[in-house]
């Protein structure tokens, strides 16, 4: 049989298909509790129009219940007009995605009819334990009108029997998309390929999408994000300078790079670094610093690793924090 063209040498072809969301300010905004300025949050905005990527998560609609509105930034609860100052009515073709968190969102209420909202998609982040809070808040936010996306995270906790169940329920919902999440950034290739391989048993014949969601605490973020698509994953998240939580994300300007669709432009993605990723280095931390190769190979959660960095006197002190939480774990 003659092999199709695209599959001879596909690292130098792309698929049409494949759609990229930049999560700087959501994901990074965890590393500084969402405190970007208005700034920032617009130069990212245009980087990402000009460099062709198709949806940009601009942060979090948490609950003002739960968390208290002064302690935060902006992007953690994304009111409407705080985000229209920003992008305005957004005349472009990139979408905006918000998150909600199961537990942590007011889901029944705070979301708008999408005809009345600059918002195009609701990703919906659940543990396994939330997953049937998960499936409501996604058939609410697909009457409402958005497109929407399951984001179970923490999957290299999860039992199998769990994350067959948890698939199950989310394929009967109407997702566009299900997220294979790595939270603690814990999992291998060999892994990624199985778990991307598994959601699409579930997925693909519901005519859902695959996505992934890498953290880079083994320095594997790019290489689990390559090997997702190598596997059919078409939907993938990447940050610039991979900010994010702990080690970080997928780093946007390396996917960018090994992407091969015309449409994508990776110069506006080095301005901005330049610009504005560079400075803030200077102001917070983010990278895989050996805490988080730690915790990525326990499979822990990043929180005690983010907690030893915190006091830059005793960053370094690399055997006693594997001490502790060896004791711990
Ligand atoms: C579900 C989201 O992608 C949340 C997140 O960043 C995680 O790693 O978990």
């Amino acid at each position: 049989m003659t092999p199709d063209p695209k599959d001879i040498a596909p690292w130098i072809t792309y698929r049409p298909e494949l759609k990229v969301l930049d999560c700087t300010v959501r994901d990074g905004g965890l590393v500084n509790d969402h405190h970007f300025s208005d700034d920032f949050v617009k130069a990212l905005y245009h980087t990402c129009v000009e460099a062709g990527i198709d949806y940009m998560e601009i942060g979090y609609k948490a609950s003002k219940r739960v968390f208290q509105r002064d302690r935060f930034g902006t992007w953690k609860f994304c009111d409407e007009d705080d985000v229209r100052r920003v992008v305005g009515d957004n005349p472009t073709s990139l979408k905006l995605a918000a998150m909600m968190d199961a537990g942590k969102s007011d889901w029944k209420t705070d979301l708008l009819p999408k005809d009345r909202s600059v918002f195009d998609m609701i990703r919906v982040a659940f543990y396994v334990h939330q997953t049937v809070e998960a499936c409501e808040m996604i058939k609410a936010a697909h009457e409402k009108g958005y497109e929407t996306s399951a984001n179970l995270m923490a999957v290299s906790q999860a039992t199998e029997v769990e994350i067959e169940q948890c698939l199950e329920l989310v394929a009967e919902t109407p997702a566009q998309v299900v997220v294979v999440v790595d939270s603690f950034g814990a999992l291998y290739t060999e892994q990624i390929e199985r778990l991307v391989k598994k959601y699409l048993g579930y997925a693909k014949e519901r005519g859902k999408e695959v996505g992934i969601h890498a953290h880079n605490n083994q320095q594997l973020a790019f290489a689990n994000t390559i090997e997702a698509i190598i596997h059919g994953a078409n939907r993938v998240d990447a940050s610039m300078g991979g900010l994010g939580r702990g080690a970080g994300n997928c780093p946007m300007e390396l996917l960018i790079g090994f992407l091969r669709n015309p449409k994508f432009r990776i110069r506006p993605i080095y301005q901005f670094l330049q610009d504005w990723i560079e400075p803030l280095r200077a102001e917070v931390e983010w990278g895989p610093y050996v805490q988080y190769n730690i915790t990525g190979q326990l499979n822990l959660h990043p929180r005690a690793a983010i907690e030893a960095r915190k006091n830059p006197e005793d960053r370094n002190k690399y055997v006693e924090f594997y001490d502790r939480v060896t004791a711990e774990s």
